[in-house]
């Protein structure tokens, strides 16, 4: 008995502390409102301590060493607070999200927002990259909340989100993949949104965001609030209204200052000529090698091809690269590498541009001039952030100097010009010529870059500034390592035609040539042809060009690509050893196929739906049924159509077929016997009858399915009274001197056991803290250590796990 006595007497004491925790709670919570209320925006707040802030958010700041405000969270927080909306700007580098990450929580806190109020906060981000960190910042600071947070950036499967998204509070992502679930997945309501967050707002509402953007906001509550945050913040009229904001408070802080970019930041850009460009790069990398340096290019296919190029001549010195069209995974293990990284360069597209925060990044390269000066201050400021120093080089061609420092005056950027050292200066032209020649793969890659430049450069608004005419493009694919400029195709008019005769003109003009006709002819009676004639035979064959004869002199061999002059000598013992690789005779067309005889028994292991022919040259040739032969003019080619997988290709689908009781096969969907058909009315009728049942039949489903929501929303409510209720009674009965055994927890997040909120107890006698999970410092208990300590996240698999934590 006595044993019994003392567990029921120390339960009830328990319970006691329970309650009167609770109380406590309460009380905090109303000061806090109190002194929210009571905030003077006029009064700028200097540290952390001095805001009105819950016990969550103050540790978690100071667990992350945030101390004192900057600019924009003075000035932002307060508003926010206030439920404000928002147009936030302030340089790069300068603290903006915690100017909006701090409101999210508190907003959401004295609001005892919980699991089943929702989803309360919405961040937009442009970039998957950049809604990692925002989550990992947030991560950080909530992690001593119960709220439960999401990363919804894509990459991973949408099923799998699905499952967890109806029970998030605060979700950070992407605008297409957040569209993509507000129109599939049924769980998922936004009516109770509070807060709506665009990071770069002004790239989220511009043209190619709109439409998601637009769609997004048709889904969520008008009354909410809205706040925008960037450094090159918009106000444009069209954007505010579009975004429903009400009486918004604009928030600048370097309106008034003398420059758009960090003070601590020095801004120099240089004249090199565009085929000088990557020597540039080249001899910068070289005598930078104890320095972390972003170099920026204009597309996906730049970085590839400089990447590649440079990472073989070995700078000494680790390269990465990173864009819009690597894998996710890899995307993150770079961003992770070169944020760890001491020394490095990363070669990049603008996906790096916003918002990201590499710690000590100590050079900013724009190698290829951005397409305006907004996006220029995003790019440097990948530097001198928070207070740091940094340095920005911008490389112009002469044709882009006079617009683009136009641009740069208007927009308050201060930069000076530097001259590069010529004595410095290093050439990589000859050994990129000679490895383009050795490699048609990185030949190939240079080719799409000078393409894609072009490009670039073609479909630019500011003409300018950007002028494709006027830039150097023979010597610049020269300086790529290429043979030629490519023919670029999106070049219309009169300057194309002379464009294409000209590459024409020069491949062929060796032929023009009398003397060398001859040679031409004793050639062909031979059939020596070198390695390079079969390479360039083989890809792109309308780049040929005056660069190209150039590199071959009289006797047909090698002169200028770096090589010694008698390799050309060895060439053609090469081109032996490599014959199938070269045997390139892509101008016989797949039609010649009456040329061909049967090839010998050795290729019979194919397939019976394919033969192999040989033409009268030798050519080999597949032919698969009722298909034209598919040439084999390399051993890659060889090898791609014995693998049976990747010639289904090329045989195409198949048919499906149902087989009825008779075992007769039929397609599966067949057409009616005309009689019949007409005998049940006139086309017209019946297709009005169809229409008109299936809209009954989708109808009835929307009001099923409305029913069910409808069902499961009003068993949340429920159940949510049930425990307001219990918890007044209990507090009734404490009054009264009494204990309840039902503890109260605010912000409690259900545990993970079941799936649906409405399978849920609505008090679960064990709760699950949900914490935004990150190492502790060293001055926390160890016990409350193991809630919130997780190994840090290196790669996307351990995000995600972290992400499937949290949503439990
Ligand atoms: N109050 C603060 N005290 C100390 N460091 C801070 C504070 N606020 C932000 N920082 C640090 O400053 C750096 C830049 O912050 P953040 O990324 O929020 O800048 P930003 O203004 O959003 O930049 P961008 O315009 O490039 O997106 C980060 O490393 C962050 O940790």
């Amino acid at each position: 008995m006595a044993p019994r006595a003392v567990k029921g007497k120390s339960k009830t004491h328990q319970d006691t502390g329970r309650v009167l925790k609770r109380k406590r709670g309460e009380d905090n919570l109303a000061t806090l409102v109190k002194q929210v209320e009571d905030l003077d925006l006029k009064i700028p707040i200097k540290n952390f301590s001095d805001l009105p802030l819950s016990e969550p958010t103050s540790k978690g700041l100071s667990a992350s060493h945030f101390k004192t405000l900057t600019d924009i969270q003075s000035r932002a927080i307060n508003h926010a607070f206030k439920g404000r909306d928002i147009l936030g700007a302030a340089k790069t580098g300068s603290g903006k999200t915690l100017a909006f990450l701090v409101p999210i929580l508190e907003n959401l806190y004295r609001k005892k927002w919980t699991e089943l109020d929702g989803l309360g906060a919405l961040v937009l981000s442009p970039t998957r990259e950049l809604a990692i960190q925002i989550f990992e910042v947030l991560r950080k600071i909530g992690r001593y909340h119960n709220f439960s947070a999401g990363l919804v950036i894509g990459g991973k499967s949408l099923r799998e989100e699905q499952d967890r998204l109806g029970r998030m509070n605060i979700l950070v992502c992407t605008p297409g993949r957040m569209l993509q679930h507000l129109d599939q997945t049924a769980m998922f309501e936004t009516n109770n949104l509070q807060m709506l967050i665009l990071d770069e707002a002004d790239r989220i509402m511009d043209m190619g965001f709109q439409k998601t953007v637009d769609a997004i906001l048709d889904h969520l509550p008008k009354q909410r609030q809205t706040m925008l945050f960037s450094a090159t913040q918009t106000k444009k009229v069209g954007d505010l209204a579009r975004l429903s904001l009400q009486d918004p408070e604009y928030v600048s802080v370097h309106e008034a200052a003398a420059s758009a970019t960090p003070s601590t930041l020095q801004q120099h850009y240089t004249i090199t000529p565009l085929p000088q460009k990557l020597d540039t790069l080249w001899s910068f990398i070289r005598s930078n090698l104890k320095s972390k340096t972003v170099v920026f290019l204009s597309s996906g296919k730049q970085v590839r091809y400089v990447y590649e190029s440079l990472r073989q001549l070995q700078p000494g010195i680790s390269l990465l690269h990173l864009h819009g069209r690597q894998k996710q995974g890899g995307r993150l293990d770079i961003t992770t590498k070169f944020s760890q990284a001491q020394h490095a360069v990363l070669f990049a597209t603008d996906v790096v541009a916003r918002g990201l925060d590499f710690p000590a990044v100590d050079w900013v390269i724009q190698m290829d001039c951005p397409e305006d000066a907004d996006t220029y201050i995003h790019r440097v400021g990948r530097t001198a952030r928070y207070e740091r120093v940094g340095r920005a080089v911008l490389f112009l061609d002469p044709s882009e100097e006079k617009g683009f420092l136009k641009q740069l005056e208007h927009k308050k950027v201060p930069i000076e010009k530097i001259n590069i050292k010529s004595n410095k200066q290093q050439s990589v032209k000859n050994q990129l010529q000679n490895m383009c020649f050795k490699d048609p793969e990185l030949k190939y890659l240079g080719q799409k870059a000078f393409i894609s430049y072009c490009k670039s450069i073609y479909v630019q608004k500011d003409k300018e500034t950007f002028n494709i005419k006027e830039l150097p493009l023979e010597e610049y694919a020269a300086s790529l390592g290429l043979p030629g400029a490519p023919r670029i195709k999106f070049i219309k008019g009169d300057d194309a035609k002379e464009r294409k005769n000209e590459s024409w003109r020069m491949a062929h003009m060796s032929s023009d040539d009398d003397s060398d006709t001859e040679k031409k002819d004793k050639k062909d009676e031979k059939e020596v042809r070198t390695r390079y004639d079969r390479m360039f035979e083989r890809r792109n064959q309308g780049v040929l060009s005056e660069h190209y004869s150039k590199l071959i002199d009289d006797e047909g061999t090698m002169v200028a690509t770096g090589a010694p002059k008698d390799a050309g000598a060895n060439v053609d013992d090469e081109a032996d050893e490599d014959a199938d690789f070269l045997s390139v005779k892509r101008r016989f067309a797949a039609g010649d196929a009456d040329l061909g005889e049967k090839s010998d028994s050795s290729d019979s292991e194919d397939s019976d739906a394919e033969t192999k022919t040989k033409d009268a040259r030798g050519v080999k040739m597949v032919h698969l049924d009722g298909q034209d032969p598919l040439l084999i003019d390399s051993k890659r080619r060889e090898k791609l159509l014995k693998s049976k997988k990747k010639l289904l290709k090329f045989k195409g689908k198949g048919t499906k077929l149902v087989y009825d009781d008779e075992g007769n096969a039929h397609e599966v969907y067949e057409m009616e016997d005309e009689d019949m058909f007409k005998a049940r009315g006139d086309a017209d009728t019946q297709r009005e009858k169809f229409l008109q049942a299936e809209t009954e039949r989708t109808q009835q489903a929307d009001i099923e399915d409305k029913e069910v929501m409808r069902e499961k929303r009003r068993e949340k409510k429920e159940k949510r009274k049930a425990r307001e209720r219990a918890e007044a009674e209990a507090e009734m009965s404490e009054e009264e001197g009494g204990f309840s055994h039902l503890p109260h927890v605010p912000f409690e997040i259900p545990g993970s056991d079941s799936d649906s909120a409405s399978e849920r107890e609505p008090r679960p006698s064990k709760k699950q803290r949900v914490s935004f999970a990150e190492p502790d410092s060293d001055d926390e208990p160890k016990s409350k250590k193991s809630q919130a300590s997780a190994k840090p996240i290196e790669t996307l698999a351990d995000l995600e796990a972290l992400a499937s934590g949290l949503l439990g």
